[in-house]
Protein backbone atom coordinates (compact mmCIF):
# COMPACT_ATOMS: atom_id res chain seq x y z
CA UNK A 1 0.00 0.00 0.00
CA UNK A 2 0.94 3.49 -0.59
CA UNK A 3 2.61 5.49 2.16
CA UNK A 4 2.25 9.00 0.67
CA UNK A 5 -1.11 11.24 0.57
CA UNK A 6 0.50 13.32 -1.93
CA UNK A 7 2.84 12.21 -4.70
CA UNK A 8 3.39 14.84 -7.74
CA UNK A 9 6.48 15.58 -10.39
CA UNK A 10 7.29 18.25 -12.50
CA UNK A 11 3.45 19.51 -11.73
CA UNK A 12 3.73 22.74 -13.85
CA UNK A 13 0.88 25.41 -14.85
CA UNK A 14 0.79 27.77 -16.82
CA UNK A 15 -1.31 30.91 -17.94
CA UNK A 16 -0.70 31.66 -21.56
CA UNK A 17 3.16 32.39 -20.87
CA UNK A 18 3.08 33.10 -17.26
CA UNK A 19 4.68 29.99 -15.55
CA UNK A 20 2.69 30.07 -12.05
CA UNK A 21 3.62 27.26 -11.01
CA UNK A 22 6.80 25.81 -12.42
CA UNK A 23 7.79 21.79 -11.93
CA UNK A 24 7.22 21.18 -8.07
CA UNK A 25 7.94 17.70 -6.98
CA UNK A 26 6.87 15.83 -3.69
CA UNK A 27 5.62 13.66 -1.54
CA UNK A 28 3.78 13.64 1.28
CA UNK A 29 3.64 11.03 4.07
CA UNK A 30 0.23 9.71 5.29
CA UNK A 31 -0.56 11.50 8.77
CA UNK A 32 1.80 14.32 7.96
CA UNK A 33 1.50 17.86 8.73
CA UNK A 34 3.17 19.82 5.68
CA UNK A 35 3.52 22.97 5.79
CA UNK A 36 3.10 24.72 2.25
CA UNK A 37 4.76 28.26 2.08
CA UNK A 38 5.60 31.34 -0.06
CA UNK A 39 5.31 35.06 -0.43
CA UNK A 40 2.24 36.67 -1.85
CA UNK A 41 1.90 35.32 -5.94
CA UNK A 42 4.33 32.80 -5.46
CA UNK A 43 1.87 30.21 -6.82
CA UNK A 44 0.58 28.00 -3.63
CA UNK A 45 -3.06 28.71 -4.57
CA UNK A 46 -2.75 27.49 -8.28
CA UNK A 47 -0.33 24.32 -6.86
CA UNK A 48 -3.16 24.06 -4.38
CA UNK A 49 -5.74 24.09 -7.06
CA UNK A 50 -3.93 21.47 -8.61
CA UNK A 51 -4.13 19.20 -5.84
CA UNK A 52 -7.35 19.49 -4.72
CA UNK A 53 -8.83 18.78 -8.55
CA UNK A 54 -9.80 22.25 -9.22
CA UNK A 55 -7.39 22.75 -11.82
CA UNK A 56 -5.59 20.62 -14.79
CA UNK A 57 -2.21 20.90 -14.50
CA UNK A 58 -0.10 21.99 -17.69
CA UNK A 59 2.33 19.37 -17.19
CA UNK A 60 3.59 17.22 -14.79
CA UNK A 61 1.92 13.93 -13.20
CA UNK A 62 1.03 13.14 -9.56
CA UNK A 63 -1.49 11.15 -7.07
CA UNK A 64 -3.58 12.59 -4.30
CA UNK A 65 -5.40 10.37 -1.96
CA UNK A 66 -4.17 7.53 -4.45
CA UNK A 67 -5.85 9.19 -7.40
CA UNK A 68 -4.46 10.71 -10.59
CA UNK A 69 -4.22 14.31 -10.42
CA UNK A 70 -4.80 15.10 -14.44
CA UNK A 71 -7.72 11.80 -15.02
CA UNK A 72 -9.15 11.86 -11.61
CA UNK A 73 -9.29 14.56 -10.51
CA UNK A 74 -13.42 14.60 -9.69
CA UNK A 75 -11.98 11.13 -7.25
CA UNK A 76 -10.00 13.22 -5.59
CA UNK A 77 -12.88 15.76 -4.52
CA UNK A 78 -14.50 12.82 -2.79
CA UNK A 79 -11.44 12.14 -0.65
CA UNK A 80 -10.40 15.12 0.73
CA UNK A 81 -11.39 18.22 2.82
CA UNK A 82 -10.75 22.08 2.09
CA UNK A 83 -11.14 24.73 4.39
CA UNK A 84 -9.73 28.32 3.27
CA UNK A 85 -9.84 31.47 5.38
CA UNK A 86 -12.67 33.18 2.95
CA UNK A 87 -15.00 30.81 1.57
CA UNK A 88 -15.85 28.88 5.13
CA UNK A 89 -19.58 28.83 6.41
CA UNK A 90 -22.73 30.07 5.83
CA UNK A 91 -22.93 33.52 8.09
CA UNK A 92 -26.73 33.54 8.00
CA UNK A 93 -27.16 29.71 9.06
CA UNK A 94 -27.17 28.85 12.22
CA UNK A 95 -24.44 26.10 13.68
CA UNK A 96 -26.54 22.97 13.20
CA UNK A 97 -27.95 24.73 9.70
CA UNK A 98 -24.39 24.64 8.56
CA UNK A 99 -23.56 21.57 9.34
CA UNK A 100 -26.49 20.00 8.08
CA UNK A 101 -25.59 21.74 5.17
CA UNK A 102 -22.13 20.61 4.68
CA UNK A 103 -22.75 17.33 5.44
CA UNK A 104 -25.83 16.79 2.76
CA UNK A 105 -22.83 18.65 0.20
CA UNK A 106 -20.18 15.56 1.22
CA UNK A 107 -23.16 12.96 0.62
CA UNK A 108 -23.87 12.00 4.07
CA UNK A 109 -26.89 10.62 5.25
CA UNK A 110 -29.67 11.87 7.57
CA UNK A 111 -28.38 9.46 9.97
CA UNK A 112 -24.75 10.37 9.62
CA UNK A 113 -25.29 14.05 9.61
CA UNK A 114 -27.61 13.48 12.92
CA UNK A 115 -24.45 11.91 14.04
CA UNK A 116 -21.86 13.94 13.49
CA UNK A 117 -23.80 16.81 14.33
CA UNK A 118 -23.68 15.68 17.46
CA UNK A 119 -20.49 14.80 17.90
CA UNK A 120 -18.89 18.17 16.56
CA UNK A 121 -20.80 19.93 18.32
CA UNK A 122 -20.23 17.79 21.62
CA UNK A 123 -16.35 18.06 20.56
CA UNK A 124 -16.49 21.59 20.37
CA UNK A 125 -18.02 22.27 23.19
CA UNK A 126 -20.98 24.45 20.79
CA UNK A 127 -23.69 22.26 21.95
CA UNK A 128 -25.28 25.44 23.61
CA UNK A 129 -25.09 27.99 20.52
CA UNK A 130 -26.70 25.20 18.14
CA UNK A 131 -29.07 27.38 16.71
CA UNK A 132 -26.94 30.78 17.27
CA UNK A 133 -26.16 32.07 13.73
CA UNK A 134 -22.45 31.30 12.75
CA UNK A 135 -22.25 35.20 12.27
CA UNK A 136 -22.20 35.74 16.24
CA UNK A 137 -19.70 33.20 16.77
CA UNK A 138 -16.25 34.67 17.69
CA UNK A 139 -13.66 33.98 14.77
CA UNK A 140 -11.76 31.63 15.94
CA UNK A 141 -14.86 29.34 16.92
CA UNK A 142 -15.73 29.67 13.50
CA UNK A 143 -12.60 28.54 11.82
CA UNK A 144 -12.98 25.48 14.49
CA UNK A 145 -16.37 25.00 13.47
CA UNK A 146 -15.14 25.28 9.63
CA UNK A 147 -12.28 22.79 10.55
CA UNK A 148 -14.29 20.10 11.95
CA UNK A 149 -16.80 20.33 8.63
CA UNK A 150 -14.10 20.10 6.39
CA UNK A 151 -13.62 16.53 7.99
CA UNK A 152 -17.14 15.88 8.41
CA UNK A 153 -16.72 13.14 5.40
CA UNK A 154 -13.54 11.47 7.18
CA UNK A 155 -11.51 12.19 4.42
CA UNK A 156 -8.18 11.25 4.02
CA UNK A 157 -6.08 14.68 3.41
CA UNK A 158 -7.18 18.19 5.05
CA UNK A 159 -6.24 21.08 3.08
CA UNK A 160 -6.34 24.20 4.84
CA UNK A 161 -5.23 27.37 3.64
CA UNK A 162 -4.43 30.01 5.90
CA UNK A 163 -7.04 28.75 8.25
CA UNK A 164 -6.04 31.00 11.22
CA UNK A 165 -6.01 34.66 9.30
CA UNK A 166 -7.17 37.35 11.96
CA UNK A 167 -7.02 35.59 15.46
CA UNK A 168 -4.46 35.78 18.53
CA UNK A 169 -1.48 33.97 19.32
CA UNK A 170 -3.54 31.99 21.98
CA UNK A 171 -6.42 31.15 19.62
CA UNK A 172 -3.95 29.90 16.90
CA UNK A 173 -2.25 27.73 19.22
CA UNK A 174 -5.96 26.07 20.10
CA UNK A 175 -6.34 25.73 16.31
CA UNK A 176 -2.74 23.97 16.22
CA UNK A 177 -4.27 21.48 18.90
CA UNK A 178 -7.25 20.53 16.62
CA UNK A 179 -4.99 19.91 13.54
CA UNK A 180 -2.46 17.83 15.91
CA UNK A 181 -5.40 15.87 16.90
CA UNK A 182 -6.61 15.27 13.01
CA UNK A 183 -3.15 13.94 11.94
CA UNK A 184 -2.55 12.15 15.42
CA UNK A 185 -5.62 9.99 13.59
CA UNK A 186 -3.88 9.55 10.49
CA UNK A 187 -5.16 12.02 8.75
CA UNK A 188 -2.69 13.81 6.20
CA UNK A 189 -2.78 18.17 6.79
CA UNK A 190 -1.44 20.47 3.75
CA UNK A 191 -1.53 23.75 5.48
CA UNK A 192 -0.48 27.52 3.84
CA UNK A 193 0.09 30.01 6.45
CA UNK A 194 1.83 33.52 6.75
CA UNK A 195 1.93 33.19 9.98
CA UNK A 196 5.99 31.52 10.42
CA UNK A 197 5.67 30.70 13.75
CA UNK A 198 2.79 28.02 12.55
CA UNK A 199 5.77 26.62 9.89
CA UNK A 200 7.59 25.80 13.56
CA UNK A 201 4.76 23.30 14.16
CA UNK A 202 4.59 21.56 10.89
CA UNK A 203 5.97 18.02 10.39
CA UNK A 204 7.70 19.48 7.02
CA UNK A 205 8.05 22.79 5.23
CA UNK A 206 8.05 23.69 1.65
CA UNK A 207 8.86 27.48 0.56
CA UNK A 208 8.25 28.21 -2.76
CA UNK A 209 9.46 31.31 -4.95
CA UNK A 210 7.95 32.37 -7.93
CA UNK A 211 6.52 29.31 -8.80
CA UNK A 212 9.56 26.72 -7.52
CA UNK A 213 9.56 25.28 -4.54
CA UNK A 214 13.09 26.68 -3.15
CA UNK A 215 13.38 24.56 0.05
CA UNK A 216 11.55 21.56 1.61
CA UNK A 217 12.69 20.17 5.15
CA UNK A 218 11.80 19.22 8.79
CA UNK A 219 12.21 23.03 10.22
CA UNK A 220 14.67 22.03 12.26
CA UNK A 221 17.02 21.27 9.30
CA UNK A 222 15.61 24.27 7.25
CA UNK A 223 16.87 26.33 10.41
CA UNK A 224 20.37 24.12 9.97
CA UNK A 225 20.63 24.72 6.30
CA UNK A 226 19.88 28.30 6.35
CA UNK A 227 22.08 29.21 9.11
CA UNK A 228 18.80 31.05 10.68
CA UNK A 229 17.07 31.11 14.30
CA UNK A 230 13.68 30.86 13.48
CA UNK A 231 11.39 30.11 10.08
CA UNK A 232 11.02 33.61 10.08
CA UNK A 233 14.54 34.01 9.31
CA UNK A 234 14.64 31.18 6.45
CA UNK A 235 11.79 32.75 5.26
CA UNK A 236 13.58 36.13 4.62
CA UNK A 237 16.63 34.65 3.55
CA UNK A 238 15.05 33.08 0.88
CA UNK A 239 12.03 35.31 -0.56
CA UNK A 240 13.63 38.66 0.31
N1 LIG B 1 -6.16 32.48 -13.67
C1 LIG B 1 -4.99 33.13 -13.74
N2 LIG B 1 -4.59 33.75 -14.89
C2 LIG B 1 -3.41 34.38 -14.97
N3 LIG B 1 -2.51 34.49 -13.95
C3 LIG B 1 -2.86 33.90 -12.79
C4 LIG B 1 -4.11 33.19 -12.62
N4 LIG B 1 -4.15 32.72 -11.34
C5 LIG B 1 -3.00 33.10 -10.75
N5 LIG B 1 -2.22 33.80 -11.62
C6 LIG B 1 -0.89 34.36 -11.34
O1 LIG B 1 -0.08 33.30 -10.88
C7 LIG B 1 0.81 33.76 -9.85
C8 LIG B 1 0.63 32.88 -8.63
O2 LIG B 1 -0.64 33.17 -8.02
P1 LIG B 1 -1.18 32.39 -6.74
O3 LIG B 1 -2.52 32.96 -6.42
O4 LIG B 1 -1.09 30.93 -7.00
O5 LIG B 1 -0.11 32.81 -5.64
P2 LIG B 1 -0.15 32.58 -4.07
O6 LIG B 1 1.20 32.08 -3.72
O7 LIG B 1 -1.31 31.75 -3.71
O8 LIG B 1 -0.33 34.04 -3.54
P3 LIG B 1 -1.22 34.58 -2.30
O9 LIG B 1 -0.48 34.22 -1.07
O10 LIG B 1 -1.23 36.05 -2.57
O11 LIG B 1 -2.57 33.95 -2.44
C9 LIG B 1 0.47 35.23 -9.62
O12 LIG B 1 1.41 36.01 -10.35
C10 LIG B 1 -0.91 35.37 -10.20
O13 LIG B 1 -1.12 36.68 -10.69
Amino acid sequence: MNSYSIEVENLTKKFGEFTAVDNISFKVAKGEIFGFLGANGAGKTTAMRMLTGLSKPTSGQGTVAGFNVIRDHEKIKTRIGYMSQKFSLYEDLTVRQNIRLFGGIYGLSNQEIREKSETILHDLRLSEVSSKLVAALPLGWKQRLAFAISMIHDPDIVFLDEPTGGVDPFVRRQFWEAIYEAAGHGRTIFVTTHYLDEAEYCDRVSIMVSGRIEALDTPTNLKKQFNASTMDNVFVKLVR
